[in-house]
C-alpha cells in the first residue's frame, strides 16, 4: 500500500534522512522507532508531502505520490494526526470534525459524526466545547477522529499519546485496535512499547536517518540489547 524507497530530505544544507525505506502493507500497523531527533517526523513529514525529498521514491497503491502537494496526497486517503495536535482551538469540536469531513476515498460507508464520536465518548459530551476548552486527552482524541473524518484508508501518528495520562493513552490505543480490527492500516511513531508491542505486526528503528533495524514484535521484544542501544530503554 505504501512503499517508501530510499528516501533522501534535507532541510536547507542539512540532510537529515539517508535513503530511508520502508513499506505498510494493507490493514497492517507499522511502527517507526528511535530516539529524538533521529528522524521520525521527517519521514512522516515526506510522506505527506509537507517537506519535499531530494531523493528516492514514494508510491501509494501503486501510484508515485512523492511530486505531489500535500493536499493531492491527503485527498488520496492518508490520514495525519500530527505532532502537537494542531486542532483549530477557536472551532467547537463539532466544528473541527466538520472542517476535515470528507470522503475522499468514496468508501462505501464512510464515517459519520456519531460513528467517530462511539470510538472517544467522551467527545460526544464536549460537542459544543472549543478546541481550547479542551484537556491534552481530549484534544488528542479530537486529532484522531478529525483524521478519520477524511476517511483514510492509511492513518500516521505522529506521537499521538505523547505527555497524556496513562488512563487517556489507554482509551487512544483501544481506539488504535479497533480502527486495525475494521482494516486501517496505520503507521504510528510513539516512545510506548508495549502498547506498540501488542498492537504493531512490524517495527522500524532509526537513527540518524537511517533504518537500522526491522524487525517483528517477538524479535523486538526478545532483544534487550537492541532496545538499549536504540531506544534507550
Ligand atoms: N524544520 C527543520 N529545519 C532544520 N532541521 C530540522 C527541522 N526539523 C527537524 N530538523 C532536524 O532534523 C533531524 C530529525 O528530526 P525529526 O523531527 O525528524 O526527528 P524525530 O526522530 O521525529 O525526533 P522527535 O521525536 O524529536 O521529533 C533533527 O536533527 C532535527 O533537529
Amino acid at each position: 500500500m505504501l512503499e517508501v524507497d530510499q528516501i533522501e530530505t534535507v532541510y536547507g544544507k542539512s540532510q537529515v534522512l539517508f535513503g530511508v525505506s520502508m513499506t505498510v502493507r494493507e490493514g497492517e500497523v507499522v511502527t517507526l522507532l528511535g530516539r529524538n531527533g533521529m528522524g521520525k517526523s521527517t519521514t512522516v513529514r515526506s510522506i505527506m508531502g509537507l517537506t519535499p525529498i531530494r531523493r528516492g521514491r514514494i508510491v501509494f497503491d501503486g501510484r508515485a505520490i512523492d511530486r505531489l502537494p500535500a493536499y493531492a496526497i491527503a485527498r488520496l486517503g492518508i490520514g495525519l494526526v500530527p505532532e502537537g495536535r494542531q486542532i483549530f482551538p477557536n472551532l467547537t469540536v463539532r466544528e473541527n470534525m466538520v472542517a476535515t469531513a470528507a470522503n475522499r476515498q468514496n468508501a462505501k460507508s464512510p464515517y459519520t459524526l456519531d460513528d467517530v464520536l462511539s470510538i472517544f465518548p467522551r467527545l460526544a459530551d464536549r460537542l459544543n466545547h472549543y478546541g481550547n476548552q479542551l484537556s491534552g486527552g481530549e484534544q488528542q482524541m479530537l486529532a484522531v477522529v478529525r483524521a478519520l473524518m477524511t476517511n483514510p484508508r492509511l492513518l500516521i501518528l505522529d506521537e499521538a499519546t505523547e505527555g497524556l495520562a496513562p488512563l487517556v493513552r489507554k482509551e487512544i490505543w483501544q481506539a488504535l485496535a479497533m480502527l486495525k480490527a475494521n482494516g486501517h492500516a496505520i503507521l504510528v511513531i510513539d516512545k510506548n512499547l508495549d502498547a506498540l508491542m501488542k498492537l504493531a505486526e512490524r517495527h522500524c528503528i532509526m537513527e540518524n536517518g537511517r533504518v537500522v533495524w526491522r524487525g517483528n514484535s517477538v524479535e523486538l521484544a526478545g532483544d534487550d540489547a537492541l532496545r538499549a542501544r536504540y531506544l534507550g530503554v
